[in-house]
């Protein structure tokens, strides 16, 4: 094991990065806190500012899981398709096994650029052209509007009361439900509705199933199906079709595509958030189909049996991908930027800064009981944390490994792939 890895193992480089996550979400937070006079003042700004500031947030969780774990995505999609990816509005469907789809959720928008940092680069682009292009560099009036890109989701209410994370998104308008529909159904609307004006690109969320898939949920659920005299599903709960409707009719118009996503992880990997944490690197291969909203039916009924025959293709994919290992189409992977990790890189050296200070003040207040007490808690935790890894890294069936997808023959786009793709 490298030095890089022990040190990814370690109790205390664990702790330092939740401390930063924390810290930085608490700032962020509370920035997003004095927005709120300016709501009504000019709320298009107010939300731009608070897209921005929730990637500072976000893409920590990105960097950690793309630089810190080294997890490499990979995309299956089809090139024509591919060129819309980040420049429309989009619902996206996409099936919930795993701890970490949230995670691989905002990595798939970094590399998309909806998270939000394309925007400020492209904009500063932008304005420099502008700036060239004018005059004498004097006057910036007419810069043209750019796209800008953000994601939403639909999340159970409780989501929203976690610190953090959860009082971010309440700034960002994700869209809350406490699953109950006479309950949900005015501010679901409502919520849906004012993303028609958002002054951003928007992927918006939406996990049907409604819940992480488990052994007995599937059971319940295929029961159901059964009732219903529907193909019962190997691989997903029976989507509930209520929210996706809803979400399709209210954003007619609004939106251009419903994005089919189809997300599994290689060798049988079964990631946690503990795992990444760790250092440990996983494999996800995520699969998207480009449907266009028009293709959505407008009854209810026949929306819904629209929603359960794509759920039963997903489940086929599923199934294909369960023995050969790879989904159809080619592979093309946008590759990973840089910014994710400055982002983190930036907020660390500002907030380990008070850490260092607090430890000089430790070290000359001369208190050997202060001193002997932050020993003893550093080794402690040191301790714990080489027993820790081995016990949280899931073992990973390797019932189909790399070799077997190499010798699958599919096309590929190279110049958008960062790994070698199999021809
Ligand atoms: C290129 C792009 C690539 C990739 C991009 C991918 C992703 C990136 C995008 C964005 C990332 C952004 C953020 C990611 C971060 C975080 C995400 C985090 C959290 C989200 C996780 C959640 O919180 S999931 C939970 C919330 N979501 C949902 O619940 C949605 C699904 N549910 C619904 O839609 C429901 O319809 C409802 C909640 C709106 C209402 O439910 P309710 O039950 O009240 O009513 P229904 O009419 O739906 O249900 C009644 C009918 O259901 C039948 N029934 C009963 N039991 C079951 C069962 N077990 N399974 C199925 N059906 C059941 C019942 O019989 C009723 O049937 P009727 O025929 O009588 O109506
Ligand atoms: C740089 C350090 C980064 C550390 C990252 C830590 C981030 C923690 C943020 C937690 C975000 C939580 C999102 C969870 C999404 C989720 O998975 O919700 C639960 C739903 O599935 C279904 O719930 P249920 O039906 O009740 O089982």
């Amino acid at each position: 094991m490298g030095l890089v890895q022990w040190l990814k193992g370690q109790f205390l480089c664990q702790l330092i990065i939740c401390y930063g996550f924390l810290v930085s979400g608490l700032l962020v937070n509370l920035l997003q806190i004095c927005t709120l006079p300016l709501w009504p003042i000019n709320k298009q700004l107010a939300r731009r500012i608070n897209c921005k500031l929730g990637y500072s947030l976000t893409s920590q969780s990105v960097a950690l899981l793309e630089w810190w774990s080294g997890t490499e995505v990979t995309f299956y999609t089809d090139p024509a398709d591919y060129q819309f990816y980040g420049k429309e509005n989009a619902i996206i469907v996409l099936n919930h096994n795993f701890e970490i789809d949230f995670l691989c959720g905002w990595a798939f928008c970094d590399r998309f650029g909806v998270l939000g940092i394309h925007h400020i680069l492209s904009r500063c682009l932008l304005l420099k052209t502008h700036w060239r292009r004018t005059s004498n560099g004097r006057d910036l009036g007419n810069c043209p509007p750019i796209p800008l890109k953000a994601s939403k989701c639909l999340a159970k209410k409780e989501l929203s009361y976690l610190p953090v994370i959860g009082w971010m998104w309440y700034f960002l308008e994700m869209v809350f439900i406490k699953r109950k529909w006479e309950e949900d159904k005015r501010s679901f609307v409502q919520s849906l509705q004012n993303l028609r004006d958002y002054p951003e690109n928007f992927w918006f969320l939406l996990h049907c199933e409604g819940t992480r898939f488990t052994e007995e949920k599937h059971q319940i659920s295929m029961e159901v199906a059964e009732k219903k005299g529907l193909p019962k599903l190997k691989h997903h709960l029976l989507p509930r079709t209520k929210g996706f409707w809803v979400a399709v009719q209210n954003l007619r118009g609004t939106v251009a595509a419903v994005y089919c996503c189809t997300l599994n992880f290689r060798n049988n990997e079964t990631p946690t958030l503990l795992g990444v944490i760790n250092g440990k690197k996983y494999h996800p291969d995520l699969y998207i189909r480009r449907i266009p909203l028009e293709s959505v039916p407008e009854d209810e009924a026949e929306c819904s049996s629209w929603l359960h025959k794509l759920y039963q293709e997903k489940d086929q994919f599923q199934e294909d991908y369960s023995h050969t290992g790879y989904f159809p189409g080619p592979i093309v992977t946008p590759l990973r930027g840089p910014w994710a990790l400055i982002n983190w890189i930036g907020w660390t050296c500002l907030l380990l800064y008070p850490l260092y200070l607090l430890l000089v003040q430790l070290v000359l207040s001369g208190s050997i009981l202060t001193i002997l007490a932050t020993v003893a808690f550093c080794s402690a935790a040191n301790t714990r944390s080489s027993r820790g890894p081995e016990s949280v890294h899931s073992a990973a069936g390797s019932k189909i490994g790399p070799l077997s997808r190499s010798s699958v023959g599919y096309a590929s786009v190279p110049w958008l792939s960062n790994r070698n793709t199999p021809v």
